[in-house]
């Protein structure tokens, strides 16, 4: 088949990647020339673990292509992907800009008939707005299909997402366009969901509003874990070898980020009181959320009585390990409400410092290294759990912090690993580990 692709964020360049990986001929198209230069000549924009080596492959074989030229890109398409943004408008619906623009691109340049396929997260009815857009400016006489095919791949495990996912849904008014789509997935070899167009929108909200909940529901048990002297960690692995909770998405911490969760359950919200219907359980999922991701910092201020002048040691900014990407992460809020506690903040992260740059606070450091950041600090707040800072952070806080004091966000340590080796460790529903002071205990860590 030969596919273009318009948007190369995470899915659209994932997907033409893989697409063409399975053998299709590719080409992505993205308005930003600066991302087409680095992709033509095999450099991914974004930090995916196996991207670059697939694209590399796949453009040498013959069969991916980068443009930011709509014509080159679009003319004579048999599938066109829309996976544009749909970012979170102020009042929390999807903006949808990005869609039009792509709409009006697709009107400019075909020239023959196609399937037009919509990756990116929508509101329920915006693939039939879409195709009827396109239809209205046509001057030609071509057939547009429009299909909904929501994407449900993790950063970090984007390409692994995509070979092995649990499902592909395609939501289509027409079942010859939606057969041909499925022959396009083929070689994945993914059992594949037909429904109709709205279903298959909504699908797409209602899983992630329904992970935001389970990650939310969690958080709340720490809560209360926290306050009657329960081990979250204990209490989620007893819920979920019950075969109907399951053991994913049970993890505690200082709650979900992203571009996705955080946007998608707004949009949600919105697109529930459009008609007037009250979303009760997203609207809390959203609102346990909102107060888990401030709660290291409340914690710190318990024990310290204040932060004044704390050189604290940010460990992770991504809002979440093996991936660059920092929208919506957790470490935003947080890091403005410790500027606001005038806390002296020295941050670290193995990939997401050139994106924070642009999002955090200006009054951040950066370290180059996970000992810079430690070195004669008074705390460390762990954020992310990249194996890199996790592999040694507790014997890098023993040898390089002026004590080895940590707030550990999405309990990485067992207790009694921290316990052996004598540091203050608070972590989210689980008892604290307290440090014995070395002229009790003779020794230190
Ligand atoms: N990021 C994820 O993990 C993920 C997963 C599943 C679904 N989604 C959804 O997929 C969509 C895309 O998300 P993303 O994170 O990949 O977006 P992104 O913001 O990373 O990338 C979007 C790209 O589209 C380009 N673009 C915008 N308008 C264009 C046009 N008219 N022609 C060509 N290129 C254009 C932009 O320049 C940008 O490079 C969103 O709706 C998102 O909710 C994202
Ligand atoms: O038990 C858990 C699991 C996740 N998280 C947090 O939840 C957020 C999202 O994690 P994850 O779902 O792994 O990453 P995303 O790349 O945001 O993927 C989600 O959002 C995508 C965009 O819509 C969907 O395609 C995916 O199916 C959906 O999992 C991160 O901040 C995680 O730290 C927790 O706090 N506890």
């Amino acid at each position: 088949m030969n596919i273009s692709v318009l948007g190369t964020g995470y899915v659209g360049l994932v997907t033409g990647v893989c697409l063409s990986e399975i053998g299709h001929d590719v080409t992505c198209i993205d308005i930003d020339q600066d991302k087409i230069n680095k992709m033509s000549v095999g450099i991914s924009p974004i930090f995916e673990p196996g991207l670059n080596e697939l694209m590399l492959t796949n453009i040498n074989k013959g069969r991916l292509h980068f443009t930011a030229d709509h014509h080159q890109g679009l003319a004579d398409k048999d599938i066109i992907y829309i996976a544009v943004e749909t970012p979170q408008k102020e009042d929390g619906s999807a903006d949808l800009r990005f869609i039009v623009r792509a709409a009006k691109d697709i009107v400019c340049h075909i020239k023959k008939d196609v399937i037009v396929v919509i990756k990116s997260t929508v509101p329920v009815g915006t693939n039939k707005f879409i195709k009827e857009l396109i239809l209205d400016n046509l001057t030609k006489d071509i057939k547009v299909d429009i299909i909904s095919n929501p994407e449900f791949l993790r950063e970090g495990s984007a390409i692994n997402d995509t070979f092995y996912g649990d499902r592909i849904v395609i939501g289509s008014e027409n079942e010859s366009a939606a057969s041909i789509l499925e022959e396009v997935y083929k070689p994945f070899r993914v059992p594949v969901f037909k429904t109709d167009i709205y279903s298959a929108e909504m699908i797409k909200y209602a899983s992630n509003a329904f992970l935001a909940a389970k990650i939310s529901f969690i958080n709340e048990m720490a809560h209360i874990c926290d306050k009657v002297g329960a081990n979250i960690d204990d209490v989620a692995k007893g819920m979920g070898q019950d075969k109907r909770i399951g053991p994913d998405f049970l993890s505690a911490g200082i709650g979900y980020g992203g571009s996705c969760f955080p946007k998608d359950t707004q949009a949600l919200v919105k697109m529930a009181e459009d008609i007037q219907y009250k979303p009760i359980i997203t609207k809390a999922a959203i609102e346990v959320n909102e107060c888990q991701q401030t709660l290291l910092v409340e914690k710190a201020k318990k024990y310290f009585g204040n932060l004044l002048g704390k050189r604290l040691a940010l460990l992770g900014l991504t809002y979440k390990p093996n991936t660059d990407d920092v929208r919506g992460s957790p470490a935003i809020p947080i890091s403005k409400q410790l500027l606001k506690e005038s806390a002296e903040i020295i941050a670290y992260d193995p990939a997401g410092i050139g994106k924070a740059r642009t999002i955090l606070p200006s009054r951040i450091q950066y370290a180059g290294s996970l000992d810079e950041a430690l070195l004669n600090a008074d705390l460390a707040f762990l954020l992310t759990e990249w194996n890199e800072v996790t592999g040694s952070l507790l014997r890098k806080a023993c040898q390089l912090m002026k004590e080895p004091i940590i707030f550990d966000g999405r309990n990485c340590f067992s207790l009694d690993e921290v316990r052996k080796l004598n540091i203050e460790y608070h972590s989210i529903g689980r008892p604290p580990v307290l440090r014995v002071k070395s002229h009790h205990l003779g020794q230190d860590c």
